[in-house]
């Protein structure tokens, strides 16, 4: 399949219980059947489910572009890690993504840069592209932003490029301050960080997109043009009206050649 021309992931958190997540990827599954730019692959369609749900959601998907993964990976192979999940069950299961280093998770469960280093080795592999999550905790200028961001990222592959891995990464920038907001980032803010992070320097074998995410929604793609490859989506992609407007929205964008 060739490269999206724009990534649009969904991640549902914890937000929808078991059966309302069925309900939600079959109606998102009836849409990516409906879609040309989705059938053709302009549009790259990845959803994040929480773990119980996935052997059905790869049902739902089946014989659709629309790709799938985990919230998040174990940072080891196997073994005594109660409660977690490891790389090589997500990709047994049909996962082909893995989301790391979300700031929930970073909040909530203490990750840090050696852990979430860990997790992208683990990722890459077993071929899972890893969604990698990085942003600042609070606004201040777009430089600062890049700069944060460059060495979280450095840090985030160091085990990686210590290991000779190689894939895609896609770099989730999200500023923490525009997570769970009523509005995402400024737009200028937005296209200045992002911008600035697609001209990152990668390790030999390691190539990256920039997606945006941080109450991202209808009408935002348009705004920010070539500057971003695509949008990390959480609550307002609930509605899969919204979402099938992102969907038009990023379809018409790639189609103009804009990205
Ligand atoms: O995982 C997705 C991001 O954290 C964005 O979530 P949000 O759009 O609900 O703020």
């Amino acid at each position: 399949m060739t490269q999206p021309v724009i990534w649009l992931g969904v991640s549902l958190k914890m937000y929808f219980g078991y059966q309302q997540t069925l309900q939600w990827c079959r109606e998102v599954a009836a849409l990516a059947r409906q879609h040309p730019a989705i059938q053709q692959g302009e549009i790259g369609l990845f959803i994040l489910p929480s773990f119980p749900a996935i052997p059905a959601v790869a049902e739902i998907f089946h014989g659709t572009p629309v790709r799938f993964g985990g919230q998040n990976i174990c940072q080891a192979e196997n073994g005594a890690w109660t409660g977690e999940v490891s790389a090589s069950t997500l990709q047994e299961l049909g996962g082909t993504l893995a989301e790391i280093g979300h700031a929930e998770r970073r909040r909530y469960f203490n990750e840090d840069a050696t852990q979430i280093a860990a997790k992208v080795a683990q990722a890459l592999t077993h071929g899972l592209t890893p969604v990698l999550c990085i942003g600042e905790a609070m606004p201040g200028s777009p430089q600062q932003a890049i700069a944060l961001c460059e060495q979280q990222f450095a840090e985030a592959l160091a085990q990686a490029v210590a290991q000779q891995l190689q894939g895609e990464i896609l770099f989730a920038y999200e500023p923490q301050w525009a997570i769970g907001a009523p509005q995402p980032a400024p737009d200028s803010y937005i296209r200045a960080v992002c911008a600035g992070l697609q001209q990152l320097a990668t390790p030999p074998g390691i190539s990256h997109r920039v997606i945006y995410g941080g109450s991202a929604g209808p009408g935002l793609i348009q705004r920010l043009g070539g500057d971003v490859d695509g949008l990390f989506l959480g609550r307002f992609a609930h509605d899969t009206a919204a979402l099938k407007r992102i969907i038009d929205e990023a379809s018409t964008l790639a189609q103009a050649g804009a990205l």
